[in-house]
């Protein structure tokens, strides 16, 4: 489905992000980046998409080519590509419904997504993934009167409105607390499902990472040092991802599975410890 091969990226200060990535994903697959600060996680996400321009390799979407395009075809390409941030990238302005259509600018030409004049059918499914995020409340709010978690949804449901093939995230959970950052991950999980979407998501917590992806992938210095199920990330692998640490306080996850309780259940050792020392 996704494809990426001798993918490197040398930015023009020097900086080596990433160096001979090869990596498939098959559709339906959620998969975790994980990494010490500075390891090429972001530039991975951003140079699927081409936010970041790849120095070698390819980026293959469903048999397309996606290094190879320009113009016209590039944005059609960016648009099976659904990208949900850290940091929300909402409009503060704007009510969650005119954010959440905002997804379909891509689709709807400038003049009309500036009248906000949207087509009946995205007003519609807009609804409906309001619904399935869990704001079917909040379509009038303006998005600076939301929670994190809230702005999160608004912010998947812009995504999915597209009705992209892969979805790439960007710390979803970093500035959530520990119930509200499982209840994101474990809402992205379920949606993937029902959609089969790919995705990859680049994210600090590991536990976080273990309980809800299928596949983790370790980046270190630019390199792909770990890639394998949940249950195979031993510290020696996680002191391979980060470094030296004692990784034994660590409690090993109990089950994969997602976990459908809805109780705060505070960060391991091992996620402070990934999240924090690795900063
Ligand atoms: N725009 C840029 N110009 C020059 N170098 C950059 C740029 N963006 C990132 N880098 C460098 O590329 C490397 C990888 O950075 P990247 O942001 O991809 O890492 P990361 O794993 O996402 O880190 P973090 O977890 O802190 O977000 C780092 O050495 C960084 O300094």
């Amino acid at each position: 489905m996704l494809k990426l091969s001798g993918l490197g990226k040398r930015y023009p200060t020097g900086d080596r992000a990433l160096t001979n990535i090869e990596l498939t994903l098959p559709k339906g697959q959620v998969m975790a980046l994980i990494g010490p600060s500075g390891a090429g996680k972001s530039t991975l996400i951003r140079c699927v998409n081409r936010l970041v321009e790849p120095t070698e390799g390819s980026v293959t979407l469903e048999g397309v080519e996606l290094t190879r395009l320009s113009g016209q075809k590039l944005r059609q390409a960016r648009r099976s590509m659904g990208m949900i941030f850290q940091e929300y990238a909402l409009v503060d302005r704007l009510t969650v419904m005119e954010n959440v259509l905002s997804g379909q600018l891509g689709y709807v030409g400038f003049w009309r997504s500036f009248l906000r004049r949207y087509p009946q059918s995205a007003v519609v499914e807009a609804f409906r993934l309001l619904e399935r995020v869990g704001l079917p409340h909040a379509l009038d709010k303006r998005a600076d009167a939301l929670s994190g978690g809230q702005r999160q949804r608004v912010g998947i449901a812009r995504a999915l409105l597209q009705s992209p093939k892969l979805l790439l995230v960007d710390e979803p959970t970093a500035s959530l607390d520990p119930k509200t950052s499982r209840q994101i991950m474990r809402l992205i999980r379920e949606l993937c499902a029902e959609r089969e979407l790919a995705a990859i998501i680049n994210i600090h917590d590991v536990a976080l990472a273990q309980q809800f992806a299928d596949r983790i992938v370790g980046l270190r210095a630019g390199e792909i040092v770990f890639d394998g199920p949940p249950g195979e990330l031993t510290s020696d692998i996680l002191t391979t991802i980060y470094g030296e640490e004692d990784w034994d306080t660590t409690p090993e996850p109990e089950d994969n599975s997602v976990d459908e309780r809805d109780d705060p259940t505070p960060p391991t050792p091992m996620a402070r410890v990934a999240a924090g020392g690795a900063r």
